[in-house]
């Protein structure tokens, strides 16, 4: 069964001040979904919402969001993610090797679809039992930056000869990953997050992600619905030759 494009733009990026009308701004503009990175400080060092921001924003939309928990103890936020009208529920696996089935169990109970994201460096193994589980989750994210801020953008002119070929190599072992995943679980939605946009679109869609994470690219455009229809038409494309 092919996979489905979805274009994810990262509302961390967005005015926070404005974030209802931010979010409709993005779904005229071709957004799919939107994604909620909720970051608790200790996982990562920054601090961004909870579920009181997704409860209010439930309020304005009917889009599926996408919440990515960048959390020390996902189990915690399960209950009020789901009570605030949360969509997607990504935790991350380096937290929860030892109870991620009762994780994936509550997060279904809630009506919610479960994900299991990785940060760079953790080997894609660790996710195989959950994607093969009796229980399984329904999305793997794959990280293709340190996790906790928007904005770190892969921008070959911002690079010197010396950095570029490194941040390069980094880059494509990560979409290598993308690639292992795709090939064990055609028809599995896989997500990557953390620096894609017009520059890094072909390498991740034609390693054979679906759901793409686009933060800075997007709000950052004069145009964000050309970004957001230029990272469909990758994915579309790479799907339909594959
Ligand atoms: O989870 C994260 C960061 O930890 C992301 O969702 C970023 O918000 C993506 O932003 P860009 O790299 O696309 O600017
Ligand atoms: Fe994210």
């Amino acid at each position: 069964m092919a996979v489905t494009a979805k274009i994810a733009p990262s509302m961390l990026s967005s005015d926070f001040a404005n974030l209802a009308s931010e979010a409709e701004r993005m779904l005229n503009c071709g957004a799919d979904w939107l994604h909620m990175d909720i970051m608790d400080g200790h996982f990562v060092p920054n601090l961004t919402i909870g579920a009181p921001v997704i409860e209010s924003l439930r309020k304005h939309t009917k889009a599926y969001l996408d919440c990515h928990l960048m959390v020390t103890n996902p189990l915690d936020y399960v209950e009020p993610m789901g009570k605030a009208g949360a969509s997607g529920f990504t935790f991350h696996v380096e937290v929860s090797k030892d109870n991620w089935q009762e994780l994936v169990q509550r997060i279904k109970s809630k009506d919610m679809r479960p994900g299991v994201a990785l940060k760079p460096g953790t080997p894609i193994e660790e996710v195989y039992p959950l994607v093969e589980g009796e229980n399984p989750v329904e999305m793997v994210l794959v990280m293709t930056v340190k996790p906790g801020f928007g904005g770190q953008k892969f921008m070959p002119e911002m690079m010197d000869k010396v950095t570029l070929p490194f941040i390069s190599c980094l880059f494509l072992c990560y979409f290598l990953e993308v690639r292992t995943l795709r090939k064990k679980y055609p028809s599995l939605d896989i997500e990557v997050d953390g620096g894609l946009g017009p520059s890094t679109i072909e390498m991740a869609a034609s390693a054979g992600a679906n759901c793409i994470v686009a933060g800075s690219s997007v709000f950052g455009a004069a145009e964000p619905a050309n970004v957001i229809s230029l990272m469909r038409k990758s994915v579309n494309d790479n799907q339909k030759s594959s």
